[in-house]
Protein backbone atom coordinates (compact mmCIF):
# COMPACT_ATOMS: atom_id res chain seq x y z
CA UNK A 1 0.00 0.00 0.00
CA UNK A 2 0.71 3.41 -0.74
CA UNK A 3 1.30 5.68 2.25
CA UNK A 4 -1.96 7.63 3.66
CA UNK A 5 -2.62 10.35 5.52
CA UNK A 6 -0.94 11.36 8.88
CA UNK A 7 1.78 9.58 8.69
CA UNK A 8 5.48 11.62 10.06
CA UNK A 9 8.29 12.14 8.44
CA UNK A 10 9.64 9.44 10.31
CA UNK A 11 7.83 6.88 9.42
CA UNK A 12 8.36 8.40 5.97
CA UNK A 13 11.70 7.78 6.23
CA UNK A 14 11.74 4.51 7.49
CA UNK A 15 9.06 3.36 4.93
CA UNK A 16 11.20 4.72 2.32
CA UNK A 17 14.35 2.75 3.54
CA UNK A 18 12.13 -0.51 3.30
CA UNK A 19 10.63 0.27 0.16
CA UNK A 20 14.41 1.36 -1.19
CA UNK A 21 15.24 -2.56 -0.55
CA UNK A 22 13.16 -3.88 -3.29
CA UNK A 23 12.57 -2.48 -6.76
CA UNK A 24 10.70 0.05 -7.11
CA UNK A 25 7.25 0.54 -9.58
CA UNK A 26 7.28 4.01 -11.21
CA UNK A 27 3.23 4.52 -10.71
CA UNK A 28 2.39 7.50 -12.85
CA UNK A 29 -0.21 9.02 -15.46
CA UNK A 30 1.29 10.93 -18.48
CA UNK A 31 -1.85 11.43 -20.83
CA UNK A 32 -3.22 13.88 -22.91
CA UNK A 33 -6.48 15.37 -21.68
CA UNK A 34 -8.29 18.04 -23.94
CA UNK A 35 -11.30 17.52 -21.93
CA UNK A 36 -9.63 18.83 -18.72
CA UNK A 37 -8.27 21.78 -20.42
CA UNK A 38 -11.68 22.68 -22.05
CA UNK A 39 -13.11 22.10 -18.36
CA UNK A 40 -10.29 24.75 -17.11
CA UNK A 41 -10.59 27.29 -20.28
CA UNK A 42 -14.12 27.34 -21.24
CA UNK A 43 -14.97 29.80 -23.45
CA UNK A 44 -12.03 32.47 -21.96
CA UNK A 45 -8.56 31.99 -22.36
CA UNK A 46 -6.24 30.34 -19.89
CA UNK A 47 -4.75 34.26 -19.29
CA UNK A 48 -8.34 35.35 -18.12
CA UNK A 49 -9.17 32.15 -16.31
CA UNK A 50 -6.20 33.11 -14.58
CA UNK A 51 -7.33 35.95 -13.26
CA UNK A 52 -10.10 35.10 -12.72
CA UNK A 53 -9.11 32.62 -10.20
CA UNK A 54 -6.88 35.08 -8.44
CA UNK A 55 -10.18 37.40 -8.49
CA UNK A 56 -12.03 34.51 -6.36
CA UNK A 57 -9.15 33.92 -4.18
CA UNK A 58 -9.35 37.88 -2.61
CA UNK A 59 -11.53 41.03 -3.23
CA UNK A 60 -7.89 42.39 -2.79
CA UNK A 61 -7.15 41.54 -6.59
CA UNK A 62 -10.32 44.20 -8.15
CA UNK A 63 -7.70 46.75 -7.13
CA UNK A 64 -4.45 45.08 -8.71
CA UNK A 65 -3.07 46.11 -12.44
CA UNK A 66 -3.76 43.49 -14.54
CA UNK A 67 -1.04 43.09 -15.53
CA UNK A 68 -0.41 41.40 -12.70
CA UNK A 69 -1.20 37.19 -14.15
CA UNK A 70 -0.75 35.35 -10.51
CA UNK A 71 -0.72 36.75 -6.99
CA UNK A 72 0.05 34.47 -3.75
CA UNK A 73 -2.80 35.17 -1.91
CA UNK A 74 -3.08 32.80 1.44
CA UNK A 75 -6.11 32.32 3.49
CA UNK A 76 -6.95 31.34 6.78
CA UNK A 77 -9.83 31.72 9.61
CA UNK A 78 -9.24 35.29 9.53
CA UNK A 79 -9.84 35.62 5.73
CA UNK A 80 -7.11 36.38 2.55
CA UNK A 81 -4.93 38.15 2.78
CA UNK A 82 -2.07 38.93 -0.41
CA UNK A 83 1.31 37.93 0.72
CA UNK A 84 3.39 39.06 -2.68
CA UNK A 85 3.04 39.53 -5.97
CA UNK A 86 3.87 37.20 -7.79
CA UNK A 87 3.73 34.04 -10.18
CA UNK A 88 1.80 31.42 -7.78
CA UNK A 89 -1.53 31.52 -6.79
CA UNK A 90 -2.70 29.24 -3.80
CA UNK A 91 -6.45 28.07 -2.04
CA UNK A 92 -6.74 25.87 0.54
CA UNK A 93 -9.90 24.33 2.03
CA UNK A 94 -13.14 25.48 -0.32
CA UNK A 95 -11.99 25.48 -3.78
CA UNK A 96 -13.14 28.13 -6.69
CA UNK A 97 -16.06 26.46 -9.05
CA UNK A 98 -13.55 26.00 -11.93
CA UNK A 99 -11.27 23.76 -9.70
CA UNK A 100 -13.71 21.58 -8.55
CA UNK A 101 -15.14 21.45 -12.01
CA UNK A 102 -11.47 20.47 -12.64
CA UNK A 103 -11.23 17.80 -9.89
CA UNK A 104 -14.73 16.42 -11.55
CA UNK A 105 -12.66 16.18 -14.83
CA UNK A 106 -10.56 14.58 -13.72
CA UNK A 107 -12.36 12.05 -11.53
CA UNK A 108 -14.33 11.05 -14.61
CA UNK A 109 -11.23 11.54 -16.94
CA UNK A 110 -9.81 8.48 -14.76
CA UNK A 111 -12.78 6.49 -14.69
CA UNK A 112 -14.15 7.19 -18.01
CA UNK A 113 -12.24 9.46 -20.30
CA UNK A 114 -10.26 8.97 -23.67
CA UNK A 115 -6.20 7.92 -23.07
CA UNK A 116 -3.19 7.50 -24.62
CA UNK A 117 -2.03 4.88 -22.30
CA UNK A 118 -4.96 2.41 -21.26
CA UNK A 119 -4.62 1.64 -17.25
CA UNK A 120 -4.44 -1.83 -16.04
CA UNK A 121 -7.64 -2.53 -14.39
CA UNK A 122 -7.70 -1.56 -10.68
CA UNK A 123 -11.01 -4.13 -9.53
CA UNK A 124 -10.06 -7.33 -9.31
CA UNK A 125 -6.53 -6.88 -10.50
CA UNK A 126 -3.60 -9.03 -9.94
CA UNK A 127 -0.93 -6.54 -10.44
CA UNK A 128 -2.50 -4.96 -6.93
CA UNK A 129 -2.72 -1.31 -6.20
CA UNK A 130 0.23 0.17 -8.18
CA UNK A 131 -0.94 -1.01 -11.28
CA UNK A 132 -3.96 1.42 -11.19
CA UNK A 133 -4.15 4.96 -12.08
CA UNK A 134 -5.58 6.05 -8.61
CA UNK A 135 -6.38 4.10 -5.85
CA UNK A 136 -10.31 3.67 -5.43
CA UNK A 137 -9.95 4.84 -1.73
CA UNK A 138 -8.48 7.56 -3.21
CA UNK A 139 -10.63 8.35 -6.58
CA UNK A 140 -13.61 8.16 -4.02
CA UNK A 141 -12.58 10.58 -1.53
CA UNK A 142 -14.10 13.41 -0.52
CA UNK A 143 -13.52 15.99 -1.26
CA UNK A 144 -10.85 15.08 -3.76
CA UNK A 145 -8.93 17.70 -3.60
CA UNK A 146 -9.27 20.75 -1.25
CA UNK A 147 -5.60 22.71 -1.65
CA UNK A 148 -4.72 23.90 -5.11
CA UNK A 149 -1.56 25.88 -6.65
CA UNK A 150 -1.55 27.35 -9.74
CA UNK A 151 2.24 28.10 -11.37
CA UNK A 152 3.35 30.53 -14.44
CA UNK A 153 6.98 29.64 -15.43
CA UNK A 154 8.20 31.99 -18.32
CA UNK A 155 10.69 30.50 -20.40
CA UNK A 156 13.76 29.05 -18.34
CA UNK A 157 11.99 28.96 -15.13
CA UNK A 158 11.17 25.34 -13.56
CA UNK A 159 11.21 23.76 -10.99
CA UNK A 160 13.93 22.21 -8.59
CA UNK A 161 13.29 18.18 -7.33
CA UNK A 162 10.87 17.96 -4.72
CA UNK A 163 8.62 15.70 -3.23
CA UNK A 164 5.34 16.95 -1.84
CA UNK A 165 5.33 18.38 1.83
CA UNK A 166 3.72 15.83 3.96
CA UNK A 167 1.37 17.65 5.15
CA UNK A 168 -0.49 16.60 1.80
CA UNK A 169 -1.99 13.44 1.33
CA UNK A 170 -1.47 10.74 -0.96
CA UNK A 171 -2.83 11.03 -4.97
CA UNK A 172 -1.72 14.62 -6.17
CA UNK A 173 -2.80 15.76 -9.98
CA UNK A 174 -1.13 17.96 -11.87
CA UNK A 175 -2.38 19.57 -15.04
CA UNK A 176 0.31 20.95 -17.38
CA UNK A 177 -1.35 23.84 -19.94
CA UNK A 178 0.41 26.02 -22.67
CA UNK A 179 3.75 25.18 -23.35
CA UNK A 180 4.81 21.53 -23.30
CA UNK A 181 7.69 20.59 -21.17
CA UNK A 182 9.93 17.37 -19.73
CA UNK A 183 8.97 16.56 -15.91
CA UNK A 184 11.88 14.54 -14.81
CA UNK A 185 11.51 12.12 -11.97
CA UNK A 186 14.16 10.90 -9.80
CA UNK A 187 14.73 8.47 -6.79
CA UNK A 188 14.19 10.06 -3.31
CA UNK A 189 18.03 9.00 -1.87
CA UNK A 190 18.96 6.70 0.60
CA UNK A 191 18.58 8.30 3.87
CA UNK A 192 20.97 8.21 6.98
CA UNK A 193 20.13 7.82 10.48
CA UNK A 194 19.97 11.40 10.95
CA UNK A 195 17.63 11.68 8.66
CA UNK A 196 19.50 13.11 6.22
CA UNK A 197 19.24 12.45 2.64
CA UNK A 198 22.52 10.76 0.91
CA UNK A 199 23.10 11.97 -2.51
CA UNK A 200 25.43 8.98 -3.95
CA UNK A 201 22.47 7.10 -5.42
CA UNK A 202 22.97 5.97 -9.08
CA UNK A 203 20.76 8.92 -10.32
CA UNK A 204 17.90 7.22 -12.29
CA UNK A 205 16.24 10.27 -14.27
CA UNK A 206 13.17 9.38 -16.23
CA UNK A 207 11.69 12.20 -18.40
CA UNK A 208 8.08 12.63 -18.81
CA UNK A 209 6.92 14.55 -21.92
CA UNK A 210 4.06 17.13 -21.05
CA UNK A 211 1.60 18.48 -23.55
CA UNK A 212 -0.79 21.22 -22.61
CA UNK A 213 -3.73 19.06 -20.85
CA UNK A 214 -1.58 16.51 -20.00
CA UNK A 215 -2.23 15.09 -16.64
CA UNK A 216 0.17 13.42 -14.16
CA UNK A 217 -1.05 11.60 -11.24
CA UNK A 218 1.07 10.67 -8.63
CA UNK A 219 0.41 8.24 -6.08
CA UNK A 220 1.69 5.59 -4.10
CA UNK A 221 5.64 5.62 -4.75
CA UNK A 222 5.82 7.97 -7.43
CA UNK A 223 4.70 10.55 -4.89
CA UNK A 224 6.67 9.58 -1.90
CA UNK A 225 9.93 8.13 -3.33
CA UNK A 226 10.58 10.22 -6.52
CA UNK A 227 10.99 13.29 -6.83
CA UNK A 228 10.03 15.37 -9.66
CA UNK A 229 11.33 18.66 -11.41
CA UNK A 230 11.03 20.73 -14.51
CA UNK A 231 14.67 22.33 -15.39
CA UNK A 232 13.74 24.91 -18.30
CA UNK A 233 17.08 25.92 -18.40
CA UNK A 234 18.72 25.64 -22.42
CA UNK A 235 20.02 22.28 -22.55
CA UNK A 236 17.52 20.57 -19.96
CA UNK A 237 14.48 20.61 -21.92
CA UNK A 238 15.29 18.07 -24.52
CA UNK A 239 12.56 15.24 -26.31
CA UNK A 240 13.30 13.42 -29.17
CA UNK A 241 16.66 14.97 -30.02
CA UNK A 242 15.46 18.44 -29.80
CA UNK A 243 15.11 21.10 -27.57
CA UNK A 244 11.13 21.60 -26.69
CA UNK A 245 10.36 25.43 -27.51
CA UNK A 246 9.41 27.11 -24.71
CA UNK A 247 7.03 29.57 -24.30
CA UNK A 248 4.76 30.58 -21.11
CA UNK A 249 3.86 27.40 -19.27
CA UNK A 250 0.90 27.55 -16.53
CA UNK A 251 0.04 24.21 -14.13
CA UNK A 252 -2.50 23.69 -11.92
CA UNK A 253 -1.97 20.95 -8.66
CA UNK A 254 -4.38 19.59 -7.06
CA UNK A 255 -3.73 17.95 -3.46
CA UNK A 256 -5.77 17.32 -0.29
CA UNK A 257 -4.36 18.14 2.90
CA UNK A 258 -4.17 16.19 5.73
CA UNK A 259 -6.25 16.54 8.49
CA UNK A 260 -5.58 15.48 12.19
CA UNK A 261 -7.81 12.04 12.78
O1 LIG B 1 4.44 23.00 -12.32
C1 LIG B 1 4.42 21.79 -12.24
O2 LIG B 1 4.12 21.09 -13.17
C2 LIG B 1 4.81 21.13 -10.95
C3 LIG B 1 4.40 21.87 -9.73
C4 LIG B 1 4.80 21.16 -8.51
O3 LIG B 1 5.46 20.18 -8.55
C5 LIG B 1 4.39 21.65 -7.19
O4 LIG B 1 3.77 22.72 -7.10
O5 LIG B 1 4.67 20.97 -6.20
FE1 LIG C 1 5.48 19.11 -6.72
Amino acid sequence: MGRRKGASKTNLWRLIRQRRQKKIPLTMLDASLPRIQTALLGNRSMKSKVYGCAETFSPLTNNLPSRISLLIICGNAEGWFLEAPNNQAMRFGDLPSWAIELSNSIREVILYGDRIHEPPNCAGSDRGEAACWLPPDLLSREPFFDQLIANVYQPGEGICAHVDLMRFEDGIAIVSLESSCVMHFTQVGEVSGSGKEQPDLPMIKIPVFLMPGSLVLLFGDARYLWKHEINRKPGFQMWEGQEVNQKRRTSITLRKLCHAE
